[in-house]
């Protein structure tokens, strides 16, 4: 496969618009569909997306469009970049348009409440193609830093290998270095479960802890996640790289992760309601996906305590305090 010609980017909200943008940087020619024709209007007379990105340059290659059917014709690659949990219902709108033998590259991490399916699972399903199509993206890529140019890496996952070097050829920029994966699995699993674990960190700063709970959180966080990769089927070692290790610590580490802030809002004594107000609209995929991922764990045997703790503190009326102290007090045992 040569150097694409054409990518459509389907989402343009921070990552969609930032991964636009690394896409064009490399030398592609992107098509960016915004679901409002003001967003797209705006991108293509202003350079700017300033409702996600304000203060952003976006590069010549990057056009936008409103017109899905527009933007995915003849790509090479249709990347998916809309919350998780609206994954699906987009994808079966955009489903009769999609070019033949195009790579789906999913950007979302979360789980899918009610299938439990992760996001490619959902591609594949609602596509209609073989697994080996669909590819994710995932590393510690908070958009802002990346958007700024700030030097980062990620992970390019796909059954494929050859699919995936396509993929990371595709996105390889000065600031953004893509590695090959084929672990979905795990990849998925890791992305899905460091916004959880960003929530509790969020939650345990609102509190007023430091470091150390930080870095406990994390730490047996990391733990949680990776037994529940293991039980389905993931490669013990991906848990500690890029999308595993490196994307839980900068999510629950940086003020600008949307997880880690709206835990910090409950952690203070906001309510849901509240915390989700105050997000003015952007995802916090953790709020959602905790709930899909204990269901998940509940139906393999896997522990996950901390992402117990955080459903309940979401959904259940369980407050920060007694979260913390809950956690604290279980059962005493080896690490
Ligand atoms: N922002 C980041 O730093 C970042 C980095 C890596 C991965 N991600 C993941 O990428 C995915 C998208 O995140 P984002 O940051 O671009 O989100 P966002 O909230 O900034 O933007 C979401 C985009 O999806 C569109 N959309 C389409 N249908 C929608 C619907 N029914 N409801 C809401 N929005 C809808 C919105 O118009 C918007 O353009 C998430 O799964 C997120 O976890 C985000
Ligand atoms: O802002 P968040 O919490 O959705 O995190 C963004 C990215 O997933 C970080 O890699």
């Amino acid at each position: 496969m040569g150097q694409p010609e054409r990518i459509a980017v389907l989402g343009a909200g921070s990552w969609g618009t930032t991964f636009a943008k690394v896409l064009a940087d490399a030398g592609n020619d992107v098509a960016l569909w915004a679901r409002r024709p003001q967003v797209a209007q705006e991108i293509n007379e202003t350079r700017c997306n300033d409702s996600y990105l304000p203060g952003v340059e976006l590069p010549e290659r990057l056009r936008a469009t409103d017109d899905a059917a527009e933007a995915v014709h003849a790509a090479e690659f249709v990347v998916l970049a809309v919350p998780s949990q609206t994954l699906r219902e987009n994808l079966a709108g955009w489903q009769p348009l999609l070019p033949a033998d195009t790579t789906l590259v999913s950007l979302a991490k979360g789980v899918e409440l009610s299938t439990l399916k992760r996001m490619s699972q959902v591609v594949a399903e609602v596509a209609d193609v073989p697994m080996e199509r669909v590819a994710v993206v995932s590393g510690p890529n908070l958009a802002k830093e990346i958007a700024a140019g700030q030097p980062t890496a990620t992970v390019v996952a796909c059954p494929d290998e050859e699919r995936a070097v396509a993929l990371q050829k595709a996105c390889f920029t000065s600031y953004f270095r893509p590695y090959t994966n084929t672990d979905m699995v795990g990849i998925e699993i890791s992305g899905a479960c460091k916004n959880v674990i960003a929530l509790a960190c969020g939650i345990a700063a609102g509190l007023g802890f430091g470091h150390n709970t930080m870095s406990s959180l994390i730490t047996r966080g990391l733990a949680e996640t990776a037994r529940l990769g293991v039980a389905l089927g993931a490669d013990q070692m991906t848990f500690a790289g890029l999308a595993g290790l490196g994307d839980l610590v900068a999510t629950c580490s940086s003020p600008l992760s949307r997880n880690r802030t709206f835990g910090e809002r409950l952690g203070r004594g906001e309510t849901l309601a509240q915390a989700q107000e105050a997000a003015h609209g952007q995802v916090s995929e953790g709020v959602k996906s905790c709930s899909s991922i204990r269901q998940l764990a509940d139906r393999h045997g896997v522990e996950m305590p901390i992402t117990d703790v955080v459903h309940r503190v979401c959904h259940e009326g369980l407050e920060p305090g007694p979260a913390t102290a809950e956690l604290l007090g279980r059962e005493r045992k080896a690490e």
